[in-house]
């Protein structure tokens, strides 16, 4: 075992662990995201690089043999780091940036961090309507960001400490394949380690994909990393992309008072959603002032983004510009398996660039598996966690499998869209039979005593029995229905069973107690 670690890394045993536990404030005071922009280093990044400096020499000479070796410290990876440590395997994780992955330092948690601030704003331009007396709302975007970055350097902590209780190590540096199951890592402090492990996890994650446009690149557009690190609000933000991100952060951007402009080629927003989805969340942009266009290619921009930009569009109907100040771009992500040395390792990749496995997050290498975006799956952090399940169940002599997962989400707009298992396009592309049950939100008198009656519940039955093939709810606290429908999916509960629970008033989940007193009728069309 080496017998000192960089600053960072949790240390396992008595010879390697550090003096005191890493410290949040004396590594993580900033976000790298700040000091890259202020020009400067972190200071973990100077503590590393002394650290490394002393050892150089030592590091460069062998390697270094783990039971347990995992590329990337995202939602899979760094439970399977905890879990196999805690179990007494020699474990190592190698993270080039992000403490925890993406969901805690760039992605879900900052971006639903921002949305609230925005609600809380947008409640400010609301008040009378509740009786309350306020002058106007300033959005300070300083001090929006002063909470995030709060709540970020609490959960790198709370990341820190658990990586130091379990005992795995971790390496801060990008990791690259030199042979089967051997990297080299060029750590962030400077220097290389040379690991190998017994059995390796690969969990790399995605980044945003920035389309083949032209003048893109070269306007700069933000993605989701620089636009939830902002400390001013845009004039007039145009995003690009009418899916999750676009439209979370579009809504957060003007609910803080920016002018948006939305633009999505496909047909309707959030496309993997019924037509009825879509349209509701038109509805819902457009009162809330945003500017959305619809089937409408981006073909040229000109300008800089943080400045003035000009995006140039085509559709059915000629074509048309939007002008603005920022642009955020939001068209879906790419696999971070390029230039890894996957080909030396034997890990097969797919046109998309993502890592081949199997129902098992087996590679096509011996004693290598792939879990969460990187292999695949579906692209929701809960969905990385049950990706570390099956692993792990299987490393334990289970058989678990990715098959036929119910996978439940919610997109995070105001109000929410969430959904478990299989929506009417999805039944229909899959030549499945089935009846309906809906009803609008305002029939539920939670939304009512919220002033939010906007949006509807809508469950799928199968045509032949009663068993729930899926639901999706568009509105307030629609994530709570939600959990309850699918808690009874899991359980294999009939809806005609649902019925029999008694919600509590007045929840919006008592909606569910009016939806099921209904009979599914065959759809229509
Ligand atoms: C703006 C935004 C909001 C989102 N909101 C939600 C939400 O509300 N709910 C939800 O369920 N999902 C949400 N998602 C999706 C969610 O963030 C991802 O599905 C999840 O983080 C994926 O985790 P992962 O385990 O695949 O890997 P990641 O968390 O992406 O981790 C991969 C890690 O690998 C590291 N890495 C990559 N290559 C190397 C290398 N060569 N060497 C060393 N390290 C490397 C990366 O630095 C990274 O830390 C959101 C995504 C975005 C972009
Ligand atoms: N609340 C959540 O759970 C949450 C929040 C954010 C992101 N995510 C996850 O992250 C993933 C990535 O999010 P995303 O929004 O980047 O991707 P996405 O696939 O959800 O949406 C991308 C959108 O951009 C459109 N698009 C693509 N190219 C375009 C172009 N050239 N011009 C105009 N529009 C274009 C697509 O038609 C699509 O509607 C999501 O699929 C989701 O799984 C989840």
């Amino acid at each position: 075992m080496r017998p000192e670690t960089v600053a960072w890394a949790a240390a396992p045993s008595a010879a390697t662990r550090l003096t005191d536990p890493p410290s949040h404030d004396r590594l993580w005071a900033r976000s790298p995201v700040q000091y890259r922009r202020e020009g400067m280093l972190c200071p973990d990044i100077l503590a590393a690089r002394h650290a490394v400096t002393r050892q150089r020499s030592r590091l460069m000479s062998s390697t270094e043999n783990f039971d347990i070796l995992i590329i990337g410290s995202g939602e899979a990876g760094k439970y399977l780091a905890w879990t196999m440590a805690g179990e007494g395997r020699r474990t190592a994780v190698v993270e080039r940036e992000l403490i925890g992955g993406a969901c805690p330092n760039i992605a879900c948690l900052p971006s639903k961090n921002i949305i609230h601030s925005a609600k809380v704003r947008h409640f400010t331009t609301r008040a009378a309507e509740f009786g309350v007396d306020l002058g106007s709302a300033v959005t300070n975007m300083k001090g929006v960001q002063a909470r995030k970055r709060a709540m970020v350097d609490g959960l790198r902590q709370l990341h820190l400490d658990r990586y130091w209780a379990s005992g795995a190590e971790l390496i801060m540096g990008e990791a690259r394949f030199v042979s089967a199951r051997t990297v080299d890592v060029r750590l962030v402090g400077g220097g290389t380690r040379r690991i190998s492990g017994e059995r390796v996890f690969l969990n790399m994650g995605t980044h945003a994909r920035v389309p083949d446009v032209p003048g893109l690149v070269a306007a700069r557009p933000m993605t989701h990393v620089e636009l939830l690190d902002l400390d001013r609000l845009p004039e007039h933000l145009i995003v690009v992309g009418g899916g999750y991100v676009g439209l979370e952060l579009a809504q957060a951007m003007r609910r803080f008072g920016a002018r948006v402009t939305v633009i999505e080629h496909g047909p309707q927003l959030a496309g993997s959603e019924d037509p009825d989805v879509g349209a509701a969340i038109l509805d819902l942009f457009r009162d809330d002032g945003i500017t959305v266009q619809v089937g409408s290619d981006v073909r040229r921009v000109e300008g800089t983004s943080g400045d003035r930009v000009r995006v140039v569009t085509g559709g059915q109907d000629g074509e048309g510009t939007a002008e603005g100040t920022d642009l955020l771009v939001a068209t879906g992500r790419t696999p971070d398996t390029s230039d890894v040395g996957l080909e030396l390792a034997g890990v097969e990749l797919d046109k998309a660039g993502y890592i081949v496995v199997d129902e098992h997050l087996a590679t096509t290498a011996a004693n290598v598996w792939a879990m969460g975006e990187c292999a695949g799956s579906p692209q929701f952090t809960h969905a990385s966690f049950d990706d570390f399940q099956v692993v792990h169940d299987n490393l334990r002599g289970g058989s678990s499998t990715t098959t036929g997962r119910l996978l439940a989400y919610c997109m995070f707009t105001d109000p929410e869209l969430a959904r478990v298992g299989m929506n009417e396009s999805e039944a229909r592309r899959r030549g499945i039979r089935y009846r309906l049950l809906t009803m609008p939100m305002a029939a539920v008198l939670r939304t009512r005593t919220l002033s939010e009656p906007r949006g509807f519940m809508k469950m799928l039955v199968a045509a032949d029995s009663d068993h729930i093939l899926g639901f999706t709810v568009f509105g307030a606290e629609a994530s709570e229905p939600m959990a309850v429908v699918q808690t009874a999916m899991v359980g294999g509960l009939p809806y005609t069973e649902l019925r029999r629970a008694i919600f509590a008033h007045p929840t919006t989940s008592e909606g569910l107690t009016f939806l099921l007193r209904n009979t599914p009728t065959p759809p229509t069309g």
